[in-house]
């Protein structure tokens, strides 16, 4: 072979080789950079292809890129809130019959204890002893435990007989006796002479007050009364809060200040309201406020003061919460002082195996119970019935 073509075949093949090699080199240093910046599905694209913008558009590609407006401004403006769907609440009658189960949880422990005990062969000494001892500790009071247990005894002997039926009937009659089977236990939410009928709710806090005041204005509303409710618990933010959501729920116009406003003008202005707008009741709701403190208790009777410029006060709620026994005694005495209450509501009775309370709580104000509470939710509270609490109690 000529040595010129062999030179130029080397030539021609080494031409090739350096080419092919830079071709490689140039098309590998591409490839990384292109998967450096090609979105993944929920990457960021350069631009979106035509058919990728309308799958887009439908929502049906993953993440929207970072420099395309996000989907809540690309929507439409949010339509009104919807105004809270009013609810129709059951009525008041019948309330403490639908929740006498509950009733019969917490209380009949005490009533089969009594029963058993009536029932035993012999009823000696011992034997009365421990009946009275399961009253006191039901927080009926002492003076009552022992009226209670003298005239079992003479009863029983006079009958000269221990049929179950027959105990459970002279337990019946001597527990209603000292509970006030004909008490007026009626809470006054009627209106008269062309203004509504006014409610004030007292008590230390936590017992319940708020609760309770919405539960009363809910089992009115069930009742077919128009409610205007007042937050003069201006203390706790809160307070005004859940009670705007009660009033709320149905329909029930709340006057209410901002936090730390004197209560004596939200209570003025609740009744003013209720009076303007032909209410039949106005329910004030007030700060929970410990009886031993003496300004606080001054403040009280001074809202009640301020709204009797306005209207007379029909009713003064003392709400108690069950589950604290003789401390809540005592608070009932301080707060009668100051309010002149005329009701008790008795919440959280489902809680508690002490329903004595209640013959306690009257005997010592003179003031009939008359709500019981029985549960959290919104229709447990009812008016206090004495026979179905008695019933309950002894199963
Ligand atoms: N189990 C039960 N809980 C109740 C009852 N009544 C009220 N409660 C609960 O008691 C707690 C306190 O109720 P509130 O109404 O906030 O008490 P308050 O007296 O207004 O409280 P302050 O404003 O702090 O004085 C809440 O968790 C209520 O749900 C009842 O009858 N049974």
């Amino acid at each position: 072979m000529d040595i010129t073509l062999l030179v130029s075949i080397i030539v021609v093949v080494a031409l090739l080789a350096v080419g092919g090699f830079f071709l490689v080199r140039t098309r590998r240093s591409v490839t990384p950079g292109k998967e450096e910046t090609k979105p993944e599905v929920t990457g960021e694209p350069e631009e979106a292809a035509p058919e990728e913008d309308r799958e887009r558009d439908a929502g049906t590609v993953g993440t929207p890129p970072a420099h395309a407006p996000p989907a809540e401004e690309a929507a439409p403006a949010p339509a009104e809130p919807a105004a809270p769907e009013i609810e129709t609440p059951p009525p008041s009658a019948g309330r403490m019959v639908r929740l006498r189960a509950r009733l019969a949880r917490s209380q009949s422990s005490f009533g089969q204890g009594l029963l058993t005990l009536l029932s035993a062969k012999t009823l000696d000494e011992d034997t009365w002893e421990e009946i009275e001892d399961t009253l006191i500790t039901a927080d009926i009071g002492v003076t009552s435990a022992t009226q209670i247990v003298e005239n079992l005894r003479t009863r029983v002997k006079v009958l000269g007989t221990r049929d179950t039926e027959e105990v459970r009937g002279l337990l019946r009659e001597e527990l209603l006796n000292q509970i006030g089977a004909d008490a007026d236990r009626a809470v006054r939410t009627e209106p008269h002479s062309g203004r509504p009928a006014v409610i004030m709710v007292v008590g230390v806090n936590g017992t319940g007050k708020t609760t309770t005041t919405g539960k009363l204005a809910r089992a009115l509303v069930g009742d077919g009364r128009s409610v205007v409710l007042g937050a003069a618990d201006t203390f706790r933010a809160a307070a005004t809060e859940q009670l705007q959501t009660w009033g709320g729920r149905v329909g029930a116009p709340v006057v209410r200040k901002e936090e730390g406003a004197d209560p004596a003008s939200v209570a003025f202005d609740a009744v003013a309201r209720g009076i303007e707008d032909g209410a039949d009741t106005v329910i004030i709701d007030t700060a929970g406020r410990l009886h031993t403190k003496t300004g606080l208790m001054d403040e009280l009777g001074k809202v009640k003061r301020v709204v009797e410029k306005k209207s007379q006060v029909d009713e003064v709620l003392l709400v108690l919460d069950a589950t604290t026994g003789q401390n809540g005694l005592r608070q009932a005495r301080v707060f009668a002082e100051v309010v002149n209450v005329t009701g008790i509501a008795l919440t959280k009775l489902d809680g508690t195996a002490k329903g004595g309370i209640i013959v306690q709580v009257q005997r010592e104000l003179g003031v009939p119970v008359k709500l019981v509470g029985l549960g959290e939710g919104p229709d447990d509270l009812a008016p206090f019935d004495p026979e179905v609490f008695v019933d309950a109690i002894l199963g």
